[in-house]
């Protein structure tokens, strides 16, 4: 089902979504991350394999390949929103809250319920929304709106950008002088000018990811002040 470099990402979603995990592990998400930004996967076929994964009838395995979907639709820009926002993959949803029990209903409510938010400006998913109210009327209660995901808009999901120089010094990318993202702008730099990391709230990992000098600072300043 999958190419070279995306065996990657099978081997990783293994990973992220294995029953013997005791807690989230973030490096095989961020990996996961990764590879469908850099598109070594399509955004399409590895939704199909998260979703493979969230309908495995053990719920750690169904909540941690919840939690790769979360981390996916806040991370990997809208190819990924696509293939989220959809009548058929909402339906699946809708479907798997009418089935599961807590703590997978919950989660998903709670999804469902940060994207509606999310992609509130944005007409063309709309169909979140429209999933979000249904599941509304038909009686679930929904858990309060974490205020990291209110951070999270769609339309800031950083999608990485491309380019052969540093957005910031515009250093010539070569073999020696390798090309990077910043985790929270998507703009590419060197190795130089995204030598930091941090924590993004909105972004949904916890664990530091690289950031370029100004999104540090930006997103630290926010922080102390
Ligand atoms: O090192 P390479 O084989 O060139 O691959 C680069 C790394 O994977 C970078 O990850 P990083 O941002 O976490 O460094 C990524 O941002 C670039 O797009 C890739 O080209
Ligand atoms: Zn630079
Ligand atoms: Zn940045």
């Amino acid at each position: 089902m999958f190419g070279g470099g995306s065996s990657n990402f099978t081997k990783n979603l293994e990973k992220a979504t294995s029953q013997l995990l005791l807690e989230p592990d973030w490096n095989a998400v961020l990996q996961i991350v990764d590879s469908i930004r850099q598109e070594d996967v399509q955004a399409k076929l590895a939704l199909q394999a998260i979703r493979k994964k969230i309908g495995n009838e053990n719920p750690h395995v169904s909540m941690f390949a919840l939690q790769v979907l979360e981390a996916c639709v806040k991370n990997c820009g809208s190819s990924f929103h696509n293939e989220v926002a959809t009548k058929e993959f909402m339906e699946y949803l809708k479907d798997l809250v009418k089935i599961r029990n807590d703590p997978v209903k919950e989660k998903i409510l709670e999804l469902i319920q940060c994207w509606s938010h999310a992609f509130r400006n944005d007409p063309h998913y709309k169909v979140v929304e429209d999933t979000f109210h249904l599941l509304k009327m038909e009686g679930n209660k929904f858990p309060a709106l974490k205020e990291a995901d209110a951070m999270f808009d769609a339309e800031k999901a950083p999608t990485w950008k491309d380019g052969e120089t540093c957005t910031r010094c515009r250093v010539q990318f070569t073999l020696m002088q390798r090309k990077h993202h910043c985790r929270n702008c998507g703009e590419v730099f060197c190795g130089k000018c995204s030598a930091k990391s941090s924590l993004i709230p909105k972004l949904g990992f916890e664990r530091e990811v690289r950031v370029c000098d100004s999104c540090y600072e930006k997103i630290n300043k926010k922080q102390k002040g």
